[in-house]
This record gives C-alpha cells, structure tokens and sequence, in this order.
C-alpha cells in the first residue's frame, strides 16, 4: 500500500453525531462533532487530503417529522429538500466544528461545505420498498401506533429500537464532483456528499429531486471512486470490524482482501442495517477500482491510515 495515494474520502458515521437518545440537542451534535473532527484535523496535519461526507439519518427525520406537525400552518418540504436543508445545516456545523481543530493544531486551511446532488435512477427497485431508517427510535407500540394512524413504513433497526424507514436507492454518481476535485486539488478541506448527497433525477435536462435518503457509506463511496482517491475511510462506533461480532468466538479482522470479507457477508457475519450496508458500500468501492477501505473509529483513523488499527479491505 505504499504507492496508495494520499487522498481519502472520509464516512463519518451518524454515532459521531447523536451518541445516544438522550443527547439530541444541536449542543450535543456540536460537541460530538467536534471529537470527530479532532481526529480529521490530526489526518489533514499528517498530510493526507481529506474529503468529509457525513449522515443525516437522525437529523433528515426530525425535520420530516417538524414538517409534519406544523403541517396545519406550512406547506409540506419533500424529502430532497429536508435532505438538503440538513446537508447544509450539517455540513455548517462540521465546518465550524473542524475548523476550531484546525486553529488548536495550527492548520491554515479553508474549509467548504457544498450542497452535493447525488444521481440515482428513478427506476431503482429500492422505491417500492423502503429500507433506510431516519429519526428517532421508537417502542414497538409506538412504532406499530404511528404505522397505523400516520401511515408510516417502520423497522427493528439492528437492535436498537424501531424507526420510520424511507426510500434508499444507489448512488448512480455524484453530480457536483469536479467541483470537489478542483477544491480539493487547490488545498480546500471539503465537506460533501453529506446525507449521501441530495437525491435526483437526471432528464437530459437537468436535474430533479426525487423523495429518498441515500446510504451515506454508499454516496462516499461512490465520491471516493469518482475522486480516484486512495482510500475510502468509513468511520463508526468500533474500532474494527469483527466476525461471530459480540460472540464468545469474537475475532476482529485487520487486514482482509475483498473475495474474504465477501465470503463473511453472505455468511451473514454483518449485522443487517449496521455493518452489512458499510461492507457492501466497501465491496462497491473496491470492485469500481478502488484500492483500500478502512473502518474503524474516530480515534484510531490516523492510526488506522499508517496500517496500524482498524479493518483494512483491499481488492
Ligand atoms: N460484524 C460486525 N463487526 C463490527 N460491528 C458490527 C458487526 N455487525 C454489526 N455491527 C454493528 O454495526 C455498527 C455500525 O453500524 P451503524 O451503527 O449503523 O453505523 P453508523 O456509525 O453509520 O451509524 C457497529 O457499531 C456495531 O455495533
Ligand atoms: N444518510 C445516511 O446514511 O445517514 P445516517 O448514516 O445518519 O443513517
């Protein structure tokens, strides 16, 4: 991996966000934000070139769930456009959160957030059945009460609880890319693709919004595929990827080759709606022509980037 280059697009998972269901407020998600970007400000300080893209699982739902309510006063926002209204707003808060690293470690660089399209297809089979869960958790009851009276679709999310899902299709590309690559290759630190990019529809005229919430792990993805970067970096609760995960038979993996970690996920090894999205967005990168996929935690990513933590996936 020597010859890797030095640009990495970075996933940083909803948990560098929202730790836990009591800790909601903008304050707590600046705080939490802040720590995740301690650990990007020491990578961009080590030399690497750093894209950030972020979720907006929990955030896209509470403002879904604002429109509704206030729904006897407003007009209604479609998704594309919560999508974007939290793009930005999060992509602000990362900004300001980075850019107070960037001043404590003596970075000099500029920050950017851009509000990011992400192409899908229309026809992606993922509209008939939404997978991707947005908001807060839920009880069973709750869940099952708000299906009924509100109409919504709802899921047991990885045994965390149960939440509204919406529509998820795949990136089919980013649109705003050689916008990143020009940022990036004059010396910007840059915020993008955050929520996996606002979706739409491409008509030979331009481009429309289309009501979704992309998989952030397969939008950076697919950035750091059409950025020729190096290494996709996918952040999230653990240090490591494991096998038999939470068992007695417990063994984290470090360095594994693609056909290995696609062997563990048909065998079912990745949790369903956790980990198994994040290896299936790995396994895209890699089959695109991508040649490294870390994943780890925040705080081991600088290590994680010299080879010395994490799981790393190569083709
Ligand atoms: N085989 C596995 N190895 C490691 N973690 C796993 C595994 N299967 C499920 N997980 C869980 O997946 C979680 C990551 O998914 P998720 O919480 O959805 O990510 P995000 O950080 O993007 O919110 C980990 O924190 C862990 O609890
Ligand atoms: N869009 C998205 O994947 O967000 P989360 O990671 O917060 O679920």
């Amino acid at each position: 991996m020597e010859d890797i280059n030095r640009t990495v697009v970075v996933a940083v998972g909803g948990n560098a966000l929202i730790t836990d269901k009591t800790h909601i407020s903008l304050q707590d998600q600046y705080a939490a934000a802040s720590e995740a970007m301690k650990h990007v400000a020491q990578m961009v300080a080590d030399g690497w070139s750093v894209i950030v893209t972020h979720g907006n699982g929990p955030q896209v739902g509470f403002l879904l769930r604002r429109v509704e309510l206030a729904s006897a006063e407003l007009p209604p926002i479609p998704l594309d456009g919560l999508g974007a209204d939290t793009q930005g707003a999060t992509g602000y808060m990362f900004g300001n959160a980075l850019g107070h690293e960037f001043a404590k470690i003596g970075v000099d660089k500029q920050i950017v957030a851009l509000v990011t399209r992400t192409v899908v297809d229309a026809k992606d089979p993922a509209f008939q059945k939404p997978t991707k869960p947005i908001g807060s958790f839920m009880d069973e009851d709750e869940a099952k009460r708000r299906e009924a009276e509100l109409g919504w679709d709802v899921v047991e999310d990885a045994g965390r609880g149960w939440r509204r899902v919406v529509a998820s299709p795949k990136p089919v590309r980013i649109a705003e890319v050689e916008a990143i690559r020009t940022l990036v290759e004059n010396g910007f630190t840059v915020i993008a693709a955050g929520g996996g990019g606002i979706p739409v529809v491409e008509d030979g005229e331009g481009f429309t919004g289309i009501e979704a919430v992309i998989d952030k792990d397969f939008g950076a993805s697919m950035l750091a595929n059409q950025l020729d970067a190096g290494t996709l970096l996918i952040s999230t609760a653990v240090d490591a990827v494991a096998i038999n995960f939470n068992t007695p038979d417990e063994k984290w993996l470090g360095n594994v080759c693609v056909d290995e970690v696609k062997e563990y996920l048909a065998a079912g090894q990745f949790g369903a709606g956790s980990m198994a999205p994040k290896i299936e967005a790995a396994i895209a990168f890699l089959e695109r022509g991508g040649r490294r996929v870390i994943i780890t935690s925040p705080p081991l990513m600088a290590a994680a980037l010299k080879g010395e933590a994490g799981t790393t996936i190569t083709a």
